[in-house]
Formats: C-alpha cells, structure tokens, sequence
C-alpha cells in the first residue's frame, strides 16, 4: 500500500524536490503535454486463448497490433501472488533495492538499458530530465533458475516469476505459432524466429509524480520484441494510438495484454503491426506492470520482401548506436530495402 509521505523507497531522482539534474530540477522548463485520450470509440480486441479464431486473430494483428487475451490458463491467485511480491519488493528503502545481487534480477530506475526491449520513440536527443517515471527489475531468462538462496523474499518472487514464465512460454509458442499459420512463415524458418529461451520479463513499478502532466511512465514507443504480454495492476495508464488517436487500455485484473513487436512487423512483411503504446503516470497512485518479451534467435535471419535480411542482434546493434548518436531509436526503418531515413 502506498505511504503518501515515505519517498525512502523512491529513487532520489524521483523524490520531491529533488530531482536535479546539472542544477535544474527535472521539471523545470518542461513543456506541458496533452496527455489525454479522446474519448473511447473503439474496444480493445478480445481473443479467447480457449477457443483460437485464426481468423479473428489475423485481423487484429493487422489492424490493432494489440489484444487483449482472455482464458489464458495463468490463476488469478498467481498474479495476485505476483503482484504482492513486487509491491512488497518495490516497497524497500531504495538502498536494498540498489543492493539486490543483479542476476537473475537486475533492479533499474529511468530510462531503461539500451539492450531493453524497448526504447522511447521520440525525435531528438534524449534530455536528462527525459526519464521514464519508473523503476523496474530486468530478469533475463536464460538465468532465472539462479536461486537467491540468501534472500526468501526475492527467492520465493523469482520461484513465481519461474512459474508465470512458463505459461509466457506456452502462451506466446500457441499464439505465434496460429500467426505463422496465418502469415504462411516456412516451419523452419519460425523456428529461429521465436526464441523463448532469450526472452526477458519487466517487473516495474510506475512512480508517483506530481507533475503527471509533463512526465510519462513510458514514452511512445513501439517494442523491439517478436510478442510483449503485459499483466497490468488496477491502476491503468497503458495507452495504444489507434486511429490517430491515443486510448486507454483499461485494466482487467484476469486478462493479459498482448502485443507485437517490430520482429513480428518485419517477418510478416508489414502486414501485422508493430503498434506504438505509451505509458502514463499518476498523482496520487503508483502503478505495477510484469511485462514478458519474446524475440527471435539472434542470428536467425529474417527475411522478407519489404527488408533487406537481418538478424535480432542487427537491429539490437542499430538501435543502440541510433540511441547513442541520435538519442533516438529509429528502428525497422533502419532495415527496409528502399530505406526511408
Ligand atoms: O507497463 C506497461 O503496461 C507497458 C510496458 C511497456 O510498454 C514496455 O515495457 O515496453
Ligand atoms: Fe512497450
């Protein structure tokens, strides 16, 4: 439960009063933005994970890029557990949290690491006062079975994140497996283009922030990933920009969010979208969301009509030196044959 007054779990930069940067207070000379959504005249799509409809599935993923997944076989109990763990985790003075041994779960606060799934989709450099409002862990895959045999805290959270990854896994090799169906994706190419193994999971923690009107929890951006699967607590903020217009993505505790990635955008040749979604904060209330990415082996090459063949460790290499140069990821752009930047 939120203290309104103890900010000792907060990042310092995130405290009130004292997020300064090079002696000006991060919201300083910001412009304010309009971060309202109009008013909602379409649904999210529902797919039901028990009764697949190829059909119904191929249309939303060439006209949404987002989904929300109904009877997908994860308990309610598992993602309350899993919620309460990341609460109770992200509750801890920020020094225990700076403390935690980084593998399998690598605590972070801000911008995320150029090597994350995901990098904000603004033009220009990147500002310091540009932080995402969040903090978050980072568990790469290939070693949560680390044991944190030291701390039954987070022991017990990486044992529940073990068990919420496998149904991740199941869940993203059934739906992927229906959109190479759909897509016509040669079997021994889909292979290399779903790499479970590689994959990662987000735990963060959206922060309170009093100028909610000028700072976002995730900036508008697109994922790198082939899927992403969200599990949102009952807060909200996750907005998709449908139509030309933003819209929010309203929480239901027993559902997942799902959507695609640049990869999934470039191996279906443009044909499924790669769909742009932002996250916003909150005054009063902080916000948990697990997030599960899925990416294609890193040198299976992707190949289509519309790029020049590239493998997931290309468009890692790209993104990050855009990020570096640019302060900016450009993205599949980067890699079409008639190149449009
Ligand atoms: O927290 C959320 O709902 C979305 C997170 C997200 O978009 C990302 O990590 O790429
Ligand atoms: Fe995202």
């Amino acid at each position: 439960m939120t203290t309104l007054q103890n900010f000792s779990s907060y990042p310092p930069f995130f405290r009130p009063n004292q997020g300064v940067v090079n002696g000006q207070h991060s919201l300083e000379n910001s412009t304010e933005f309009d971060s309202d959504s109009s008013p909602q005249s379409e649904q999210l799509p529902i797919i039901d994970f028990e009764a697949l409809d190829r059909a119904h599935l191929s249309e939303v993923c060439r006209e949404w890029g987002m989904f929300r997944l109904t009877n997908h076989g994860v308990s309610a109990e598992l993602l309350s557990q899993l919620h309460d763990h990341a609460n109770k985790l992200f509750s801890q003075d920020f020094e225990s949290k700076e403390g935690i041994p980084s593998t399998p779960m690598l605590y972070f606060w801000g911008n995320p690491a150029l090597t994350m799934s995901a990098n904000a989709h603004q033009k220009g450099p990147r500002a310091d006062n540009h932080h995402n409002w969040l903090e978050g862990l980072n568990v790469s895959l290939t070693n949560i079975s680390q044991s944190y045999c030291q701390d039954p805290l987070l022991e017990s959270f990486r044992c529940l994140l073990e068990e919420y990854v496998g149904h991740q896994t199941r869940l993203a090799k059934t739906i992927f497996s229906d959109m190479g169906e759909d897509l016509g994706l040669p079997p021994a190419k889909s292979r290399s283009y779903l790499s479970p193994p590689t994959g990662i999971i987000r735990v963060y923690r959206y922060l309170r922030c009093p100028a909610a009107d000028r700072r976002w929890g995730i900036h508008d951006h697109t994922d790198s990933s082939v899927l992403s699967i969200i599990h949102q607590d009952q807060v909200g903020g996750l907005q998709v920009f449908k139509n030309n217009q933003w819209m929010d993505v309203e929480p239901i505790h027993d559902t997942l969010i799902v959507n695609l990635g640049d990869m999934m955008q470039a191996m279906s040749d443009d044909k499924y979208v790669s769909v742009r979604h932002r996250v916003k904060v909150n005054r009063v209330k902080e916000r948990v969301s697990i997030g599960y990415f899925v990416f294609p082996a890193e040198d299976g090459v992707i190949e289509s009509s519309n790029y020049k063949p590239f493998t997931y460790a290309d468009f890692k290499a790209r993104n990050e030196l855009d990020l570096k140069i640019l302060g900016a990821k450009i993205g599949l752009p980067r890699f079409r044959k008639e190149q449009s930047v």
